[in-house]
């Protein structure tokens, strides 16, 4: 599959990119560049995501364990992102290859001119034939507004610029049936369908004290990827040229197929790029009414709430076993949301005093899971 694809993601994990946690493997960095030329050279445009920031910058600190304090993270992201990117720019120059530094937040893609302005960015810089280098702004992200793992951010920037495949390295081989770590019977998985719930209670968490995620934010990356169409790939790093290998077609790792529909863009932003700020719980009734009906949100199937959101924020819509089904934004605040639930939308009025929308999210602003 890569072999057609012309736009690809890259993913290299802290597992990949690191000495066991201890500063930048400079051999490996060399060697993603190596490989990503010789994809530059089949006319492929590439856009590397790559984590490692922290781990160097201890290395650089001389902080022997990960820090659990954000301000102590964030300050040693400071310093590493340094190393990482200088790292880069001059393997990449072996090749005759510019990098770009790009860090991002997940405010930057939830806000919808940064986003349309993320988006202009890394395409004018794939126009000009340079390689996006992109992390997340660890320097700034709070807790709220944090990515955490590089796989979410990785599957995001597949949809932004409309990418035909991401490729997601690691340290292990693929997506197993269990984490090969803890279960000496694991098996390998070969191909599988991107979003197919039962991967989700397969896959793990991580494998080391410097990586975030595990394979569980692989299979939803996976899952992301494909509402925009893509294809994911996930395979080991260690594997010999593994990527020049895979743009030969080869099967190494686990595909993802993307099989699930194609959200259209706005769609897209709704389901993945914005925060969630609340849960509103519905009946059996009112589940029904948007997966098989197509029909808006109403107070009357709404019987619980939860978190504190403000009108126009995104608020997840659960079943009575507490499943997501959807994603929307909502046209009431928490408080007001409170105070309408289980009533017909013709009472609003006389709860609240004025009426804003008769629907709590309306179609157009809300998403099926
Ligand atoms: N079903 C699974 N198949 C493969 N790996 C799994 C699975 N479940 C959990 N894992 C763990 O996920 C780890 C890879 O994720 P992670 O440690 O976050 O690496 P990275 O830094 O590359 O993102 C593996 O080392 C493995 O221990
Ligand atoms: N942004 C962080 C890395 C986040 C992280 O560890 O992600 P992952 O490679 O998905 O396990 C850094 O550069 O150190």
């Amino acid at each position: 599959m890569l072999k057609q694809a012309r736009r690809i993601i890259i993913k290299v994990g802290s597992s990949l990119v690191t000495n066991q946690g201890k500063g930048l493997d400079h051999t490996a960095l060399a060697g993603w560049a190596a490989q990503i030329a010789a994809l530059k050279q089949m006319g492929k445009d590439i856009i590397l995501v790559s984590s490692g920031a922290i781990a160097e910058g201890m290395q650089r600190l001389n902080w022997e364990n990960r820090p659990t304090a954000l301000y102590e993270l964030q300050a040693a992201a400071a310093v590493g992102q340094m190393g990482l990117a200088q790292a880069y720019a001059s393997s990449f120059s072996q090749y005759g290859l510019q990098t770009a530094q790009v860090l991002l937040t997940h405010e930057d893609l939830s806000n919808r001119k940064r986003y349309l302005n993320a988006r202009s960015t890394l395409t004018t810089l794939l126009k000009l034939n340079i390689i996006p280098i992109i992390n997340e702004n660890d320097t700034v992200a709070t807790d709220e507004i944090r990515f955490g793992d590089n796989d979410t951010l990785a599957a995001l920037v597949t949809n932004l610029v409309e990418a035909d495949a991401l490729v997601i390295l690691t340290d292990q081989a693929g997506l197993y049936t269990s984490d090969p770590r803890k279960d000496p019977n694991a098996k390998l998985l070969p191909e599988v369908h991107a979003g197919d719930p039962a991967l989700e209670k397969m896959a793990g968490g991580v494998g080391s004290s410097i990586s975030r995620g595990g394979m569980q934010t692989k299979v939803i990356a996976a899952k992301r990827a494909a509402r925009s169409g893509a294809d994911t790939i996930v395979a080991s790093g260690h594997e010999d040229n593994v990527l020049v290998r895979l743009s030969r077609d080869e099967a190494i790792g686990t595909r993802f197929v993307a099989k699930l529909p194609v959200l259209a863009a706005r769609k897209q932003w709704l389901a993945d790029y914005l925060q969630v700020r609340g849960y509103v719980t519905l009946d059996p009734g009112a589940v029904k009414a948007l997966i098989d009906d197509g029909k808006s949100l109403l107070p009357i199937g709404v019987t619980g709430v939860n978190g504190e959101f403000e009108r126009g924020e995104t608020v997840s819509c659960l079943d009575e076993e507490g499943r997501e089904i959807a994603r929307g934004l909502i046209n009431y605040s928490a408080v007001e949301t409170q105070k309408i639930l289980k009533q017909p939308s013709s009472e609003i009025e006389t709860i609240l005093g004025y009426v804003d929308e008769p629907e709590l999210i309306h179609r157009n602003n809300l998403v099926l899971l």
